[in-house]
């Protein structure tokens, strides 16, 4: 992006620029009146005047004078500013429609039970192959007290996910598993500048389970990883964190 000044610029400068490119004012020069201009921005001439003088001045349009007429056009500089307004603004398009998920809460102990489920071989097996990690035989326990981060746990069924199916042994049913990776992070206690040193562990890859059955309702989140999660940093029962599901694979994958 240009680095000079164009703080006194506003909306109108812009939207004459915008005229004389959609109009071929960027190859060849178009005959057009500061009267012209008065009524595309709904501005007095003394205003439109004004703001042809100020893109002139910043060599941002080039005019010239035929009898009483002023033939313009963009010149390079011009044309490189709303390239590079059209680069920034798709992108932030593009990301505005990518609706961050993260989940703040607590972590908490549950009932011992995580690690039962994890050690099924049915389980097992799936986790292996479709995460490419045998995970620790347990479940990161994360409690969300915040109403906001309850809804958005319902919301996760609509996001793409790994899928463990369900499967039977002989006396029951299993239920399937919807896995999304994600990270963890601790939530700092204390102000950013007094924990620079000693920053928390982020752990990255770990995968947060939307389960088709359990005795958890929306307020708690599991997350698995391959490792015990606790011992592997320095994460404890009633430590505040921060669960981010990634972007890349809500963007590529689905089932
Ligand atoms: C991979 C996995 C599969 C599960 N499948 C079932 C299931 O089929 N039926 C069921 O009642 N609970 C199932 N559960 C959920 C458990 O009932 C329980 O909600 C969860 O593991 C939390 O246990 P904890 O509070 O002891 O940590 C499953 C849990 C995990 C981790
Ligand atoms: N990847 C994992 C899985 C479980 N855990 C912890 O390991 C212990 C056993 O997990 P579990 O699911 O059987 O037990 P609870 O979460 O029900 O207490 C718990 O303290 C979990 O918080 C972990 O630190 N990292």
């Amino acid at each position: 992006m240009m680095v000079r000044d164009h703080s006194h610029f506003n909306y109108y400068h812009f939207l004459v620029m915008i005229h004389l490119l959609s109009n071929g004012g960027k190859d060849s020069y178009l005959e057009i009146t500061s009267t012209q201009i008065s009524s595309l921005i709904n501005r007095s001439q003394q205003t439109a005047s004004k703001i042809l003088i100020d893109l002139e001045k910043e060599d941002l349009i080039e005019r010239v004078k035929n009898k009483k007429k002023f033939g313009m056009k963009l010149t390079e500089s011009g044309f490189e500013i709303l390239q590079n307004i059209y680069d920034l603004l798709k992108i932030s398009m593009e990301e505005s429609r990518i609706k961050p998920v993260l989940f703040k809460g607590k972590i908490v102990t549950g009932m011992g039970e995580g690690a039962y489920y994890m050690s099924l071989e049915g389980y097992k097996k799936q986790f292996q192959n479709k995460l490419g990690y045998e995970p620790f035989p347990g479940t990161l326990n994360v409690k969300i007290e915040d109403k906001n981060y309850m809804n958005s746990r319902k919301d996760l069924i609509n996001y793409p996910s790994i899928y463990i199916d369900g499967f039977k042994n002989s006396d029951r049913t299993f239920g399937w598993v919807r896995c999304y990776p994600a990270t963890i992070t601790q939530e700092p206690k204390l102000p950013r500048e007094m924990i620079e040193s000693q920053q928390p562990d982020i752990l990255n890859d770990v995968h947060v389970l939307l389960l088709e059955r359990t005795h958890h309702n929306n307020n708690l989140i599991e997350v698995i990883g391959p490792l015990n999660l606790k011992e592997s940093s320095n994460l404890k029962n009633g430590d505040s964190v921060v669960i981010r599901i990634k972007e890349s694979v809500r963007n590529t994958q689905r089932s």
